[in-house]
Parts: structure tokens; sequence; C-alpha cells
């Protein structure tokens, strides 16, 4: 049987690209109904002259106020993708307060922002939601120059559990997932040398690095009624890197 999200009002953040952007096209293709969230308007009018009914909202995630304002007028939603994120990439010696800040705002407390809008109306309204935060590997494995990102998704993945435990009992499930490498926008800035990239290669299973679409099913999974027992997880899209 087909997985479908018709009839599903679906808030996808950071979709204008990426890996955000082909999880909104296919929640849109199964039927939702998408917010198409992010910073660079350009981008969402591209995705929208694509897609003409994806509806797109452009905001800046690092300004709480103004984030926690749009989102409320969006109205109520049946599920959320936490997918938008910065990666500064420093040597540890180098990273100073503003990246540590600039990172957690957008990585960390919008989630907490949006996270709270959207689950206090499906509390509200009864609604059995599910929520997906986009993680990654890196915040179990140490990775040379992520040191703000690797402890940015650590806290990512502390606070799914905490939404897992606290928003459970109200039959919402909130999930994460962790991807390797995906040679997005963001991945092209810290992965492009052949030689790093051929070296972080070797220390995965699979010997590859993920596809935009393998970690959009595991979200379409997380997200579908399949996975309708499984609540507070941390799932690895990573070719057995983290196994090892
Ligand atoms: N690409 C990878 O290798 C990789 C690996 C593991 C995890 N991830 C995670 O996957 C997610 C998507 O990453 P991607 O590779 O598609 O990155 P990307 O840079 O291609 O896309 C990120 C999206 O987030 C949006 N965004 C960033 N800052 C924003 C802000 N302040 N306000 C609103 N929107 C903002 C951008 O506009 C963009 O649409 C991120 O959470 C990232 O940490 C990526």
């Amino acid at each position: 049987m087909e997985i479908s999200f018709k009839g599903k009002r679906i808030l996808v953040t950071g979709a204008g690209q990426g890996i955000g952007r082909g999880i909104a096209v296919e929640l849109w293709r199964a039927g939702a109904n998408i917010v198409a969230l992010s910073r660079t308007r350009s981008h969402l009018e591209t995705l929208q002259s694509e897609y003409p009914s994806i509806d797109i909202v452009d905001v800046d995630l690092a300004d709480w106020e103004k984030t926690r304002a749009v989102v409320e007028s969006l109205g109520h939603f049946d599920a959320l993708v936490n997918n938008a994120a910065i990666a500064i990439c420093e040597p540890f010696l180098n990273c100073t307060p503003g990246d540590f800040d600039k990172t957690f705002d957008i990585n960390v407390k919008a989630v907490l922002n949006i996270s709270q809008v959207v689950a206090r109306k499906m509390v509200e309204n009864k609604t059995h939601g599910a929520i997906v935060n986009i993680s990654s590997q890196a915040s179990k494995a140490a990775l040379k120059d992520h040191a703000i990102y690797s402890a940015s998704k650590a806290a990512l993945d502390a606070l799914t559990r905490a939404m897992a435990l606290e928003l459970g009992p109200h039959g919402i499930r909130v999930n994460a997932v962790n991807p390797t490498v995906i040679m997005t926008a963001m991945a092209k800035v810290g992965w492009s040398d052949p030689d790093k990239a051929a070296e972080m290669k070797a220390k995965i299973p699979l010997g590859r690095f993920g596809e935009v679409s393998e970690v959009v099913n595991a979200v379409v999974f997380l997200l579908s009624e399949r996975s309708s027992m499984i609540n507070g997880v941390e799932l690895p899209i990573d070719g057995g890197f983290l196994a090892t």
C-alpha cells in the first residue's frame, strides 16, 4: 500500500533547497498540503513555480519573535519537519561566541520555537501528529572542523527525546534522522576536497555518501502511520558509519 498524506497539512522548514526541498516535494507528491518555509525568497519562488500548490513563506529563523508570529499565523498542522540548519565549519581553536550563537539560534532554538507553536495547536485540536527533526551523524561522531555544528545537533537529539517524552502522551510522535554527508550546498562547503571526501567515504561501510532521496524516504516513513509505535529515536542514515 502506498503511503498517503492526503488531507494532511505539513510544515517543512529550510524547504527552498537541498534535503528540505526533497522532503517537501515528496510529501506533496504523496498528497500533503505543504507549507515550505525558508529564508531565501528566490529559492521558494522557484519551488512554487514548479509546484504551484505548495505554499511558501520566507522568514529568518534566527528571529525568534517574527518566526513565532509567522508560524502562529499559519494555523494548524498535522506534521512538522524541522530541517533548516546552518553549518559553520571552523577548527575548534578558531570558534567564536558569534559562531556558536548563530548556529544554536537556527539549529536548536528555532526548532524549540516552531515545534512549540505547532505542537500546542496539535494538542488543542487533539491531532495525533508527527514531528521529524533533521539531525546529523555529527551529533554522535566527532568530525574535524565541526565542533559547534556537532554540539548543536547533539542538543537537537536531546531536544527530540525530551519532546518525544512530553508530547507522546498527547499522541504526538517526535523522531530524528541522522544522515551522513549528502552532497547539497551545505555539504559542498566541507566535503568538496576529494581527499577529505575519500577519507570520509572509507569510514562508511557502504563506501559512499548518501542521496537526498535516502533521507526523504526515512522522513516519509517516520511521518507516516507505518511508524506508529516509533517515538524518540535518532535514526542514522549513514551506510553504517555510526555502527563502526
Ligand atoms: N548535507 C549534508 O551532508 C547533511 C548531513 C547531515 C545532516 N544534514 C542536515 O540536513 C538539513 C538540510 O541540510 P541541507 O544539506 O539540505 O542544507 P542546505 O544548506 O542545502 O539547506 C538548508 C536550508 O535551510 C534554510 N535556512 C538556513 N538558515 C535559515 C534561517 N536562518 N532561516 C530560514 N531558513 C534557513 C536555507 O535557506 C536552506 O533552504 C540540515 O538540518 C542539515 O544540518 C545535512
